[in-house]
């Protein structure tokens, strides 16, 4: 390794390396490198009464409920509102998998396991750290010890296939928030780091869910065929976003779409592909069809056979184990959908995993791309006026905040609801299965 100029996590220098061309490779210094590298994802309770917290972290997040700036001043009372009328939904549902979430113990386990595919294919040594967004280990947490170990190199990889301003660049969001106090916790740190924003095309990943795929489609036995017919059908129920946000330049839908389309090349010729958008909260327009329309469609006009493939998660949580296998299952059967398949999430899947230690070291031999550069391109919403003075552009012209503007009359709505709940005493939220 080379060694280049240090760059600091300051605002402007980071901004000013828009147009580098360093590897990360290159800034390692040469005596005892240390490199890490940070999974990002959303977290979840791990018990009960952890599911009202979680929730409002997450309802708290001007990434999930966007309201307009006037209104800002209003995102934790509303996220406090929220969270309480939802616990006892979500704390059943959680109830109905166990009392938590998985997600953090399967996070737990890629992350072991990448960081051994790191060195067994690749002689590196890198540590993994794991940091979560609505619950614990938060990322801040991670943050806190990434600068306490001293790391010298970070590979930052959300551990979400598809780019959402709602996941991925929420995560980038707080990272960015962290990164440029002045008086943080890297005041004084020497750290490169370089963002891994989406990977849905690997072709690692690909063959993983269509290796994951097939498993299910092949299970479906001679006499099953017989009694159901040969037909195989696939839906990929892909976690939904508010219109709102793909109207806005979210990169979701389009990477959702081409992900979809290079996976069902993979699979054998015959078998017929669907794609429809799960868990779906509140009144507002979300991405259509949604999968509790297009089951009763599909059954409606004859399928029997059908595998159901969570598309943008990669591992189990609340919203496969209760949502896809109790709730989707119940309405495919009412629909005579009589052969039902869920494909598992990748979780510990060696395709996958060795993809993703591949991916990090493919990271670390490429140009950089800072947090800035990742949310720029990504369309995340920067509200810092000096990022985007400094940047040299607006995110702010006329015609986006107009299309903003639209957007956030219909998440109006919500509040508009909320408060007719406040004056009336009245439950109406429920209404909206909030
Ligand atoms: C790609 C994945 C996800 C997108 C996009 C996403 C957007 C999004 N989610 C909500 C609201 C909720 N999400 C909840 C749980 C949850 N969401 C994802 C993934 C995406 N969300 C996961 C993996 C999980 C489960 C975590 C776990 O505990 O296992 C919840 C809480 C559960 C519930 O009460 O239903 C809510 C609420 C919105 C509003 C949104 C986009 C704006
Ligand atoms: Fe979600
Ligand atoms: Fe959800």
């Amino acid at each position: 390794f080379g060694t280049i100029g240090s760059h600091r996590f300051r605002a402007r220098e980071r901004i000013d390396d828009r147009f580098h061309t360093k590897l990360l490779a290159a800034t390692i210094p040469p005596t005892k490198p240390s490199i890490g590298v940070l999974l990002l994802n959303l977290g979840g309770p791990t018990e009960q009464n952890d599911v009202e917290g979680f929730l409002y972290n997450l309802f708290a997040d001007p990434d999930i409920i966007r309201l307009p700036s006037f209104l800002a001043k209003l995102q934790k009372p509303i996220a406090y509102f929220i969270s309480k009328r939802r616990a006892p939904k979500s704390q059943e549902a959680y109830r109905s998998i166990g009392g938590g979430s998985p997600i953090v113990r399967y996070t737990n386990e890629q992350a072991s396991l990448i960081t051994k595919a790191v060195k067994e294919r690749h002689g590196v040594d890198v540590k993994a750290y794991i940091g979560m967004r609505y619950w614990y280990p938060f990322t801040e947490q991670a943050l806190d010890e990434i600068a306490e170990d001293g790391v010298d190199s970070l590979v930052i990889l959300p551990l979400y296939p598809q780019f959402s301003v709602s996941t991925s660049g929420s995560s980038l969001r707080v990272l960015q928030q962290e990164f440029s106090k002045a008086d943080g916790r890297f005041k004084d740190s020497k750290m490169t780091h370089t963002v891994v924003s989406s990977w849905y095309d690997r072709p690692g990943y690909v063959e993983s869910m269509a290796g994951l795929i097939k498993e299910q489609l092949d299970s479906f036995t001679d006499e099953e065929l017989r009694k159901y017919g040969e037909e195989k059908h696939v839906l990929f129920s892909a976690h939904g976003v508010p219109q709102s946000y793909i109207e806005n330049g979210d990169p979701y839908q389009a990477q959702i779409e081409e992900c979809v389309e290079v996976i069902s090349k993979e699979l054998p010729e015959g078998v017929k592909v669907h794609l429809s958008y799960q868990s779906r909260v509140g009144p507002i327009e979300w991405l259509r069809p949604y999968t509790d329309d297009v089951l009763p469609e599909l059954g409606s006009s004859g399928v029997k056979n059908l595998v159901v493939v969570p598309i943008s998660f990669v591992s189990e949580h609340i919203e496969t184990l209760e949502e896809i296998d109790m709730e989707y299952r119940e309405l495919a059967e009412e629909n005579g959908i009589e052969n039902w398949r869920r494909c598992p999430a990748l979780n510990s899947d060696m395709t996958f995993i060795n993809d993703m230690a591949d991916l990090v070291v493919d990271s670390l031999n490429s140009p950089i791309t800072t947090v800035t550069e990742a949310c720029i391109a990504n369309n995340c919403d920067i509200e810092d006026k000096t990022l985007d003075e400094a940047i040299g552009i607006s995110t702010r012209d006329e015609a986006r905040m107009a299309e903003r503007l639209n957007g956030r009359i219909a998440m109006l709505g919500v509040v508009g609801t909320l408060l007719l709940e406040l004056a009336s005493g009245k439950g109406v939220l429920h209404l909206f299965g909030m």
